[in-house]
């Protein structure tokens, strides 16, 4: 290889043809480095040496000349010029110079051991070497001439044997080791910067990736520490609500002045009042409440924080009073310790004397405090006692609840009083019971009972709901305005019959729909209601109007929208009106929220999406997961009486989240045979025919295919034959005198009037309802 010429490859860049030739001369390198190690230390091939010696300088020839070849190839007449702007070829030259430097070295160590071998021996080992060498290669390469380098210095040798000029090689050689060292010393030094800034680096990444951790840290516990305090704060204030309750009821039982029975009943009211949840309710507050949930809510609560106060302000004063009255001086507060078992166990008695009805008191005060308790306790049992009394007389729907363990015999009032307090039912109720020892308890009303109460009483609900929607506090009454006259639907009452066939369908809705909503009592736990129902089909099979029969057979408020009552010019106005659409249907439950052609609004996600109807997308689904949650949480039957129902004649469409939401998917599919027979009787029902029921079965055979609303159409069609059979004479014509409808009147019409629904298309309707949906016919 080294007796050969380097040759450029014609299809590389300059920086790859010199990574080759550099690539070349180090594998020799190594190579001849091997050989002088090992045969350096064998006397036998040292003789082998001056061969070596030749190696290296043949190696350096070849690289000289192949410099030379690349300098030809590429034009170059420059190198300095050409490598200000070409960094890898500036680094390439300098491997050159240092590979080049490390070449003469070994040469020149060679020769001084050569030399060395020949003072020793007869024979003349640096002569052979010498005489032995190639010959000076006689072009002159530019090569590093811009930086006073030349390759005919840098890579030529003498090939005359005289000292003078070996001399004058080995310091042209020091001269070129020099700067070889130089440059060598220059990237040593910038690779350890290089390294430097490297660590640096890593260094302040790690300290950034801590910093970062520690600052979540913080926060987290700057988080907990919040929560905690707040839950904390919680309980404090319920302790003390409760304390004062206790204390109020304790001195006005006590004193049995005018004052203290005021704050008293005060406080009654106002206990139900911060423990809503519990879902305990007075006779008062019972009686008080008005329809509108969220006046009434917010009223209450300001009562309540009123009543409450007052209580406190009383339950104080009260204290005080029972205090001096009992030291008989007007000796200090007692000490807080003290003051506090008194509290604690009025709490504690009051809280076991409304879960038992039985007073049990686990502290151990003084017998002093004792005796003030147990009669206290004994005092609060009678009072409670005679306020859930008065509770059942003035709240029926309390005594529906409560009836299993004491029913009040009606107390002669007439029914229209009663229905005012159905109306003023309370939201949450739970049945509380009292342990009335000694009493006989009567025997629960039937289910029927129970139902036909409940029943007349929601009745009464959505008739009173639908007459106060002007003002649904917390929704602007533009917002109510338009959901009145774009979505809230009372017109259209469509009866289970008015819709043919299709009993599978009728069957599940009735059963996970329109049973739950008459009888929420007997719908609960796992057999809740389902929150999410999509009705799928061909068009014009009867969605619709299924949708409408769950309404009207269900008695709820149908609330009837689509993406054009939705969409809002406005921005933002979209949101509210969904929002308002949700917290109208749950105000005036039991509701269905109807989605005609949902695939319009709850189409799946795309980049092209428009901003307006992706963000009334987002609200829709989040109000419809409040919807599911607010049941979850709720111990009241009404807010589970939603219901959103949707139908879409593309629900391959529709969003994978949507489409988890509905948990039932029914398939309205085309009419069968016996359902286009009932279809037909009805709608001739109420015109004059002539049509047997032969003729009719055979018009049931010829449209098959057809859609519900095909078949409405053609009926339409058909029944106008007669009327154009009259021309201009329609206008003078006797009604009984237009002739019936007959069969060929059908037969003229189909030619008009054909199927909608193409094959193909129910093929897929097929199949998402095998792998989505469940059938019904
Ligand atoms: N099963 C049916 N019983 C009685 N009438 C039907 C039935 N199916 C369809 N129709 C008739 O077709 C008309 C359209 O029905 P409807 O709007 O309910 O269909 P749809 O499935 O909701 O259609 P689309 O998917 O196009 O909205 C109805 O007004 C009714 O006259």
């Amino acid at each position: 290889m080294i007796n050969e010429k380097f040759q450029v490859p014609g299809n590389l860049s300059l920086t790859q043809t010199l990574d080759l030739l550099y690539t070349i001369v180090q594998n020799q390198f190594a190579n001849i480095s091997n050989k002088i190690t090992t045969e350096a230390k064998n006397d036998k091939s040292r003789e082998e040496l001056p061969n070596v010696y030749k190696e290296l300088t043949s190696l350096l020839h070849y690289v000289n000349d192949g410099l030379k070849e690349v300098e030809r190839y590429y034009n170059i007449p420059r190198w300095s010029s050409l490598t200000d702007n070409n960094e890898s070829c500036k680094n390439k030259i300098e491997d050159f110079q240092i590979i080049g430097h490390d070449i003469r070295v070994s040469r020149r160590n060679l020769l001084e051991s050569m030399k060395a071998d020949t003072s020793q021996s007869s024979g003349n080992l640096v002569g052979q070497a010498l005489s032995k060498e190639g010959e000076t290669p006689k072009r002159s390469s530019k090569f590093f001439k811009g930086t006073g380098i030349q390759v005919s210095k840098l890579w030529g040798n003498n090939s005359k044997k005289n000292d003078k000029l070996q001399e004058e090689q080995e310091a042209h050689d020091k001269e070129l080791i020099q700067k070889a060292a130089v440059i060598k010393e220059r990237r040593d030094r910038e690779s350890k910067a290089l390294e430097e800034m490297r660590m640096q680096d890593e260094i302040k990444k790690t300290q950034r990736a801590k910093d970062v951790e520690e600052q979540q840290k913080k926060l987290m516990e700057l988080e907990i520490e919040h929560k905690v305090k707040k839950q904390i704060m919680k309980k404090i204030d319920k302790k003390r609500e409760n304390m004062t309750a206790s204390e109020v009821l304790k001195s006005s039982s006590r004193n049995k002045s005018n004052d203290t029975s005021t704050a008293r009943n005060n406080t009654l009211r106002s206990v139900p009042s911060n423990s809503s949840d519990s879902g305990r309710y007075t006779a008062e507050q019972g009686g008080r409440r008005s329809f509108d949930m969220t006046r009434h809510r917010l009223t209450h609560r300001k009562d309540a924080m009123h009543n409450s106060a007052r209580a406190r302000r009383t339950s104080r004063r009260s204290l005080d009073i029972t205090r001096s009255s009992h030291t008989g001086d007007s000796s200090p507060p007692m000490a807080p310790s003290v003051e506090q078992n008194i509290n604690k166990a009025a709490l504690l008695a009051w809280s076991q004397h409304e879960q038992e009805g039985v007073t049990r008191v686990n502290l151990k005060p003084t017998d002093d405090i004792r005796q003030r308790k147990s009669k206290s306790s004994t005092d609060m049992k009678q009072e409670a006692n005679k306020s859930r009394l008065q509770s059942q007389r003035t709240n029926p729907r309390a005594r529906l609840v409560r009836s299993q363990s004491s029913r009040t015999p009606s107390n002669g009032k007439s029914k229209s009083e009663e229905k005012s307090k159905h109306l003023a039912k309370p939201t949450k109720l739970k049945p509380v019971q009292v342990k009335d020892k000694g009493k006989t308890p009567l025997p629960p009303p039937t289910i029927k009972q129970t139902a036909n109460e409940l029943q007349s009483i929601e009745g009464e609900n959505v008739e009173r709901s639908k007459d106060s929607i002007e003002n649904i506090d917390g929704i602007d009454p533009a917002i109510i305005e338009q959901i009145k006259s774009n979505i809230l639907d009372m017109d259209d009452e469509i009866h289970w019959d008015d819709v043919a066939g299709l009993t599978t369908v009728k069957t599940s809705l009735k059963e996970a729909v329109v049973y739950p909503f008459l009888r929420p009592d007997l719908f609960k736990g796992l057999r809740e209601p389902i929150r999410g129902m999509l009705l799928f089909g061909p068009p014009g099979t009867g969605k619709t109007m299924i949708a409408k029969a769950i309404a009207t057979e269900s008695k709820s408020t149908f609330f009837n929208i689509s993406a054009s009552s939705l969409l809002s010019k406005y921005l933002g106005e979209s949101e509210k009106l969904v929002k308002a659409l949700f917290f109208m249907a749950r105000k005036m439950a039991p509701s269905i929220i109807f989605i005609d052609e949902i695939d319009s609004i709850l189409g799946n996600r795309s980049d092209n999406e428009n901003e307006s109807s992706r963000r009334i997308k987002t609200e829709l689904l989040i109000q419809w997961s409040g919807l599911s949650k607010a049941a979850v949480n709720s111990s009241s039957s009404t807010d589970q009486r939603v219901l959103v129902l949707a139908a879409t004649n593309l629900p391959w469409v529709i969003d994978d989240a949507a489409r988890r939401r509905f948990s039932r998917r029914l398939y309205v599919p085309l009419p069968d045979d016996e359902t286009r027979l009932y279809h037909l009787k009805r709608l001739l029902s109420h015109q004059t025919n002539n049509l047997s029921e032969e003729d009719l079965r055979e018009i049931v055979q010829l449209t098959q295919g057809y859609s519900g609303s095909d078949l409405t159409a053609l009926a339409k069609e058909a029944a106008m034959e007669p009327i154009r059979e009259l021309g201009d004479r329609l206008m003078d014509v006797d009604f009984n005198n237009i002739r019936h409808v007959e069969k060929r009147d059908f037969i003229t019409a189909m030619e008009t009037v054909k199927k909608s629904v193409s094959p193909l298309s129910l093929a897929r309707f097929d199949e998402w309802a095998k792998e989505y949906g469940s059938m019904g016919s």
